[in-house]
């Protein structure tokens, strides 16, 4: 057991040594080795310094000297890196204190906000009415806010004071005072903001060395941790999660897991370190037992990069990374089930079917309907035979069918299958259902009984899934069977906002019981308050599922970052339009460093904004299937395309009635209205997710009559 002395950073320490050179930020990482290796060498001078008894200063280098928490024996916390003249001066600024809710340890900065609002003396007719009047001191300290501030809480009278004192308190302080300034209930605070990082058990104020261990301090870890907080580029999300991701990703649970929460939350980040959490608790081997999926092919890739970044070549090699359909294309050609088929797109679906119905001159029957019935009842839910296709459920699919009708389908679909196969192709959903089907009889306690075969183990110890909300329930299938049944087997992450394909399922009814497991994140690090606030407008009315047969709704959702509020604007025409763009680019300095992406409904209408930015030798990348193109440019895509992007500033363009939602499925309104509302829903889904990639800016454009999404109070709006 290694015994040796232990030094790790606070998070709020590495913002200080983020700032230092290149050489000194080298001398900060010498130091804490040399430290690690022997806290007495006379050369660091550790001494004790006066008015915080576990306060200690250590040289650095001869100008730095780096402040720690002594708190337990060998065991010391790197809080501070200060110029050597200022190490005495700030000593009474800092408490370093245990959050008696969290129970994690805070640096408090007791500097007053502005010109020493603390016990300003104001005209009593003249002051203005306090910000947090209205809850008592007991009430903000249940919230869990920092005791030493409350004075200077008290003390707040506008927002540009608040933003003062949040720049720099701790952050579930922050947390806190901004969701009760946004006009959040006491309750909902409690619930959705101080809950989940409430300690598990009771917190001794003085207990250093167990707050040091708890998830609401931020540390690092070991190491390796470490030389990544000081080499470039730094990603933070490496090495400090919030208290709440913490926790989610460390918990043991009993089965099924999933985490939910709005766009920019760290979903994916949570989903990447509870890889990490579970790798290490692997026995040492060589296969991988994990399995890490989600979505498209491009998210997948983007997964591998940003898994080898948190956790280094060795972490990877035992995880298994790659995009649900594949996978199940694997699991097929493995079982040679493809018989050589090409796999089509399944919104070829339509198409096929009416091609098929006028092959085969059957009448009487609608492609369209054929087609859903097909995809979602018969493949989706894996439907092996008459018998089970007459007992399914048909969930939102708008009118009912009589037994005979049900036959009917049945035998029209078998018929529609063997003539696909006859022409050498299928879709992706045949594929899946297969792939479901081969796994689930792969390993079936029954399956090869009395022939060679025997019991097949599942594929994987644990499996991890995100963007949840897009699969479909032959995908499910399949993973359920991919994993055994037990602690730890399954943990998910999505938001069902963001759904964008047509796979509404009930988890629990596919053998994924997330009751009792389900946890949803709501604060985001991606967007603006700004940006969030009209992004929630844009989802004004619409309902959500929780993925298991319950609603969902964003409550809570927030953010501490702070912007320009988002453009709204509309031109006469397609072509005046794309003028705005032009000079919405141009208003930006046109950066082509990659930072900007442009978003619309349609193919055509991104090729015509291509065309356009070329013209005005501007630099187009076209988001593909596999993502951008290249890194720099400006990119351009249709809006499917950004799902899990981020860019620092988006124009959505195209935003007109007819184009979102798009026109075509008026024809449902009357004739199939529970398709109308999904697939409105599923268009609405679209607009919030590419309104929520944008982190700092965000411009929103229509031609003609704007979509009947953007509500009156966002097309009014005047322009900045
Ligand atoms: N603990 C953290 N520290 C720093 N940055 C974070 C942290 N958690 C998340 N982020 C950052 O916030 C952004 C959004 O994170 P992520 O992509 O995981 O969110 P998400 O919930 O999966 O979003 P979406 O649902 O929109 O895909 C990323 O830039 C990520 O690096």
């Amino acid at each position: 057991m290694n015994t040796g002395p232990t030094l790790r950073m606070l998070d709020r320490a590495d913002k200080e040594v983020m700032a230092l050179t290149r050489a000194d930020k080298g001398a900060v990482y010498e130091f804490m080795h040399k430290f690690r290796h022997n806290p007495d060498n006379p050369g660091l001078k550790l001494k004790t310094l006066a008015g915080d008894t576990r306060l200690m200063s250590a040289r650095v280098t001869r100008d730095y000297r780096a402040l720690l928490l002594h708190i337990a024996a060998r065991d010391y916390l790197l809080v501070a890196v200060r110029h050597r003249s200022e190490v005495y001066d700030d000593l009474s600024r800092y408490a370093y204190r245990i959050n008696r809710v969290t129970g994690g340890i805070e640096v408090v900065d007791l500097e007053p906000v502005g010109d020493s609002i603390v016990g300003r003396v104001v005209p009593p007719e003249e002051s203005p009415r306090p910000l947090f009047t209205d809850y008592t001191d007991a009430q903000l300290l249940e919230l869990g806010v920092a005791e030493p501030l409350l004075p200077q809480i008290r003390a707040l009278t506008t927002e540009a004071e608040l933003l003062e004192l949040l720049d720099r308190a701790p952050q579930l302080t922050t947390d806190v005072l901004f969701a009760l300034y946004d006009g959040t209930r006491y309750e909902q605070v409690l619930e959705q903001v101080t809950k989940p990082v409430r300690a598990d058990e009771p917190v001794d104020p003085e207990d250093y060395a167990r707050a040091a261990e708890r998830p609401a301090t931020q540390v690092t870890s070991d190491d390796e941790a470490l030389q990544a907080v000081l080499g470039d580029p730094f990603n933070r999300w490496q090495i400090f999660l919030h208290p709440t991701q913490r926790k989610l990703v460390e918990r043991a649970y009993t089965g099924p897991a999933r985490v939910g929460g709005g766009p920019g939350t760290g979903k994916t980040i949570v989903a990447l370190h509870r890889v990490a959490h579970l790798a290490r608790h692997l026995p040492p081997g060589s296969d991988k037992p994990i399995l890490l999926t989600t979505f498209n092919r491009n998210l997948a890739a983007d997964l591998r990069t940003r898994l080898t970044a948190l956790g280094g070549q060795e972490l990877t090699a035992r995880v298994d990374i790659v995009n649900i359909d594949r996978l199940a294309n694997r699991v097929v050609a493995e079982a040679k089930a493809g018989g050589g088929r090409r796999v089509v797109d399944d919104n070829q679906v339509p198409v096929l079917w009416a091609e098929f119905l006028v092959e085969t001159a059957e009448t009487g029957w609608d492609a369209e309907f054929l087609a859903a019935e097909w995809t979602q009842v018969i493949l989706g839910q894996v439907l092996n035979s008459r018998t089970e296709y007459f007992k399914a459920r048909r969930p939102n699919r708008g009118r009912s069918l009589t037994r005979v009708e049900r036959d009917r389908i049945w035998q029209l679909t078998e018929r529609f299958t063997t003539w696909l196969d006859g022409r050498g192709i299928w879709t992706w959903r045949q594929v899946a259902q297969r792939a479901a089907r081969l796994e689930m009889d792969r390993t079936a306690p029954h399956a090869g009984e009395g022939s060679s075969g025997g019991f097949h183990r599942p594929r994987y110890r644990h499996v991890v899934v995100d963007e949840a909300q897009d699969l479909s329930a032959a995908h499910w299938k399949m993973l359920r069977a991919m994993v055994a049944a037990g602690p730890d087997d399954m943990f998910l992450t999505g938001d069902t906002h963001q759904r964008i394909y047509d796979n509404h399922v009930t988890l629990g009814s596919l053998g994924v019981n997330i009751r009792g497991r389900s946890s949803r994140l709501t604060l985001s690090y991606r967007t603006t308050r700004q940006i969030l606030a009209d992004a929630l407008e844009l989802m004004t009315g619409e309902v959500y599922d929780d993925l298991d047969g319950g609603a969902e709704d964003l409550a809570g959702y927030r953010s501490l970052l702070r912007g320009a509020r988002p453009i709204f604007r509309g031109a006469g025409t397609w072509a005046e339009e794309r003028e705005l763009i032009v000079e919405q680019l141009n208003s930006w300095g046109s950066p082509t460093d990659g930072s900007v992406a442009i978003c619309v409904p349609t193919r055509e209408l991104a090729n015509e904004v291509t065309a356009r930015l070329v013209a005005e030798d501007i630099s187009a990348v076209e988001i593909g299937a596999d993502g951008p193109r290249r890194s720099d440019g400006v990119h351009v895509g249709t809006m499917h395309r950004f799902k899990g992007l981020e860019y620092q500033r988006m124009i959505i363009g195209g935003v007109s009635d007819g184009l979102v939602p798009r026109q075509a499925m008026s024809q449902y309104r009357d004739r199939d209205p529970k398709r109308y509302q999904r697939e409105r829903q599923r268009d609405r889904s679209l607009l919030f997710v590419a309104a929520t990639r944008a982190r700092d800016e965000l411009a929103v454009f229509w031609h003609g009559t704007p979509s009947p999404f953007l509500t009156s109070r966002l097309v009014q709006r005047p322009l900045p």
